[in-house]
């Protein structure tokens, strides 16, 4: 997989540092429990003032990785690069790492004002105030310096915990779902503003996140991580229209992947799907003929196909959904269990009952071994 991403060089700030994690593990030892590996060896290398979000289910590893680079957790093997430095054994304060984490208190006797200042007035940076000023502008939280913490809502101390990391300038930031308390609005703004200062001040950042479409709308990469393990590293495209397994494809995607059974069989040009009566055609070439596969097909990459078309799959509509620039249909298929989700363009108007045909380009079916689920390509 091709993946150029050019390091951002950046007039206003840090230099911008790489970040590379080689083979790095973690297992937690608990006493009287099974020991755990959270992380199970995980290689990653991030770009110079790079942005990836760290995507995946609740429990898969995502804080685990963060609170190691921190140097908030200790590795049980592996290695941290920033730079070309090992920074394993340095303690957090010597790392260089800013981090945003939901966990990282707030100095209860300090106003908002003397917390942001306090990391900086203690490295006796001479424009503490100013730059205190400049990020509350910009993340929208001038009112509140005069506050203490114990005032505040979650979404204002999440903004503040966000505006210390940031306030820092840190060549790496880490940031553990920074906008996960903010409401709809503000979250847009703070999303928008936070990538801003990102590429302004060139921060390698890695932003946990179990949104996807904060991933999407952050990250120049994105790695999904299942079970302790990174599933694909990819920018958001290659992720969404290339997925390296079936995990990958059904945990992005909104709404999700079509998933069902279908036969290998040839096709005129190539390999094609048997699905019920119907057949896919698909640009897969390592699939063995007769072998039942999974087949993966994006409701985004349907196309509707005309009455009289002889490939696809036919099937009768369930529910019909007009949501302006498109339609959404659930359609009963003959030969898969679930009903399929096709996207249409706004033209089309189905109805319940209707008997439809649809099918989609060879190289948006994707097939995925039925027992791994490994991609076949
Ligand atoms: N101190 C610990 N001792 C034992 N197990 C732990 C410890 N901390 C985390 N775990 C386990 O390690 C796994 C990974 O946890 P981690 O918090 O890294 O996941 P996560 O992907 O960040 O999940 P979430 O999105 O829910 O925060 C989980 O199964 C968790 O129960």
């Amino acid at each position: 997989m091709s993946t150029a991403v050019t390091s951002r060089a950046t007039g206003s700030g840090v230099a911008p540092q790489r970040l590379v994690l080689n083979k790095l593990r973690k297992i937690y030892a608990s006493r009287g429990r099974e020991s755990f590996e959270a992380v199970k060896s995980i290689d990653l290398e991030i770009a110079p003032g790079e942005l990836i979000a760290l995507l995946g289910p609740s429990g898969c590893g995502k804080t685990t990785t963060l609170r190691m680079i921190a140097g908030l957790e200790t590795v049980t093997s592996g290695e941290i690069l920033i730079g070309e430095r090992s920074v394993g054994d340095l303690p957090p304060g010597k790392r260089n790492v800013g981090v945003g984490f939901e966990s990282y208190a707030l100095y209860p006797p300090l106003t908002v004002r003397e917390n942001l200042a306090y990391g900086l007035r203690a490295r006796k940076v001479a424009d503490a105030d100013a730059r205190v000023d400049e990020i509350a502008k910009r993340l929208d939280m001038t009112e509140l310096l005069d506050q203490r913490p114990a005032g505040l809502s979650s979404g204002q101390k999440q903004r503040v915990a966000l505006a210390r990391a940031l306030i820092r300038k840190p060549p790496v930031l880490l940031l553990d779902e920074p906008l996960g308390h903010l409401d709809a609005s503000a979250r847009q703004r703070v999303r928008r503003e936070l990538k801003l200062l990102q590429r302004e001040f060139g921060y390698t950042t890695i932003v946990v996140t179990h949104d996807q479409l904060e991933a999407l709308s952050l990250a120049d990469r994105m790695a999904v991580m299942d079970a302790g393990v990174i599933q694909q590293f990819g920018t958001p495209d290659e992720v969404f229209d290339d997925p390296a397994n079936r995990f990958v494809a059904e945990f992005v995607g909104e709404p999700a992947i079509n998933m069902f059974a279908g036969e290998v069989v040839r096709a005129d040009g190539g390999l094609a799907v048997r699905v019920g009566d119907g057949v896919l055609e698909t640009a897969a070439v390592d699939a063995r003929l007769g072998d039942t596969v999974m087949v993966g097909l994006r409701p985004q990459d349907t196309q509707v196909l005309g009455d009289d078309a002889t490939g696809g799959l036919g099937g009768a509509v369930i529910n019909f959904e007009d949501l302006l620039e498109f339609g959404q249909a659930s359609v009963r298929v003959r030969g898969v269990e679930q009903p399929l989700l096709v996207q249409t363009p706004p033209e089309v108007d189905w109805r319940p009952g209707d008997t439809v045909r649809f099918g989609a380009r060879p190289d948006r079916v994707h097939l995925f071994d039925s027992r791994s689920g490994e991609r076949i390509r």
